[in-house]
């Protein structure tokens, strides 16, 4: 039997990108998609490129039969989830959230980034991390799935087989991330104009971004330690694509780096670790689920570098979202996941 999905805020981007994943997902039957400015006008009459494939209307998030639904995804701001995933979770319907609402364990330390008080606290302890490179097992059982941030994901994966293997020297590690303004949603705001975003290139947040907490909170389970990260995220003149270059301090500098993320990532179906001297580029995964990595140690230096890139709306966002409803509803981890990039 089909999966029937409901997306609240079908009209943002990673909405939009879900919507295009799931019309062409086999075991998904699209039953509600939410808008409140465009309820009642066709999801084709919005979005060109889904005519043929979604031609429903969008629906009231209030009165869409959300409950339902098997699956809710929430592609919306930070603070819807928390208010609509109680009830749904009552009437047995899953949730993914791609917002923020249920990724930071401690509610504390999530109310200092997000500036909100946390609605639903004890719903919030059962959320499960949806990496499903870290948390496969659980998240198939899971009723709640927090889908981690775009940054997040890029930095975790590209650090994780350093810190869960004990190589890095934890103290000083170093991410420094780029993303495409997509990564700001579909809200006009005036940085993201092309001509603000065009031919300009800087840095943002960076005595602080809301994904510290969370990207550090990943990579402390995989240390089983502390870790001090430096984060710091730019805003490219491009579409889609995050770059993270990552740096950390080796305890072994004579270690094979090569191996290490050869073999953490054998059976991962979505990480491709890229051949010695590789340098990735973010269009090699554009519009892919597929996360790219290269291992580097730079001569004379004692770091391991690592340069990894995906598609912020596919696997930092979208994508990962699906590939965590097929584990939790026990359909191939890869189904609707498998095209390759688009390029140019
Ligand atoms: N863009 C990215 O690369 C990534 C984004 N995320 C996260 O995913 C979430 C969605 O991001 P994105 O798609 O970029 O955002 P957008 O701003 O592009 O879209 C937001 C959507 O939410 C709907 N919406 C807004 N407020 C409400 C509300 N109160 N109730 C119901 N629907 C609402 C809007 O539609 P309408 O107003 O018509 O109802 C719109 O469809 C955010 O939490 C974001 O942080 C995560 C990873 C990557
Ligand atoms: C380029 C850009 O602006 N990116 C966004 C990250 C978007 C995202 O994924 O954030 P959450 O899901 O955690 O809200 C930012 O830095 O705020």
């Amino acid at each position: 039997m089909a999966i029937r999905a409901g997306i609240v805020g079908g009209t943002g981007y990673t909405g939009v990108e879900l919507l295009r994943l799931l019309a062409a997902h086999p075991g998904v039957d699209l039953a509600v998609i939410t808008s409140r400015g465009k309820a009642g006008v066709a999801v084709s009459e919005v979005f060109p490129n889904l005519r043929g494939h979604v031609d429903q209307p969008f629906v009231e998030p209030d009165e869409a039969g959300l409950g339902e639904c098997d699956v809710v995804f929430f592609a919306t701001p930070n603070g819807t989830a928390m208010e609509m995933a109680p009830a749904l979770l009552e009437q047995g319907v899953r949730v993914i959230d791609l917002g923020a609402d249920f990724r930071i364990r401690d509610l504390e330390l999530w109310s200092r980034w997000y500036g909100m008080t946390h609605h639903c606290p004890a719903v919030a302890a059962e959320a499960v991390y949806g990496l499903p490179e870290r948390h496969r097992e659980a998240i198939r059982a899971a009723r709640l799935v927090a889908n981690p941030g775009c940054y997040p994901t890029a930095v975790q994966l590209g650090l994780i087989p350093l810190l869960e293997a004990g190589l890095v020297d934890t103290r000083h590690v170093v991410a420094d991330a780029k993303s495409g303004a997509s990564g700001a949603g579909r809200q006009p705001r005036q940085h993201t104009l092309l001509c603000e975003a065009g031919e300009n290139f800087h840095a943002y947040g960076a005595g602080g971004h809301r994904h510290l907490p969370e990207i550090r909170q990943g990579l402390e389970e995989a240390a089983g330690g502390e870790v001090g990260l430096v984060f710091v995220p730019h805003l490219l003149p491009m579409i889609r694509g995050i770059h993270a270059t990552l740096y950390a301090p080796l305890r072994d500098p004579a270690v094979d780096l090569q191996a290490v993320f050869e073999t953490r990532y054998a059976d991962e179906p979505f990480v491709d670790v890229l051949p010695p001297g590789s340098h990735p580029e973010t269009r090699s995964v554009r519009g892919s689920n597929m996360v790219r990595i290269a291992v580097h140690r730079p001569e004379d230096s004692d770091m391991a570098l690592v340069l990894a890139v995906e598609d912020n709306l596919v696997k930092g966002a979208a994508g990962q979202a699906v590939q965590n409803m097929n584990l939790m509803f026990a359909r191939p981890e890869t189904e609707g996941l498998l095209a390759p990039a688009v390029l140019p």
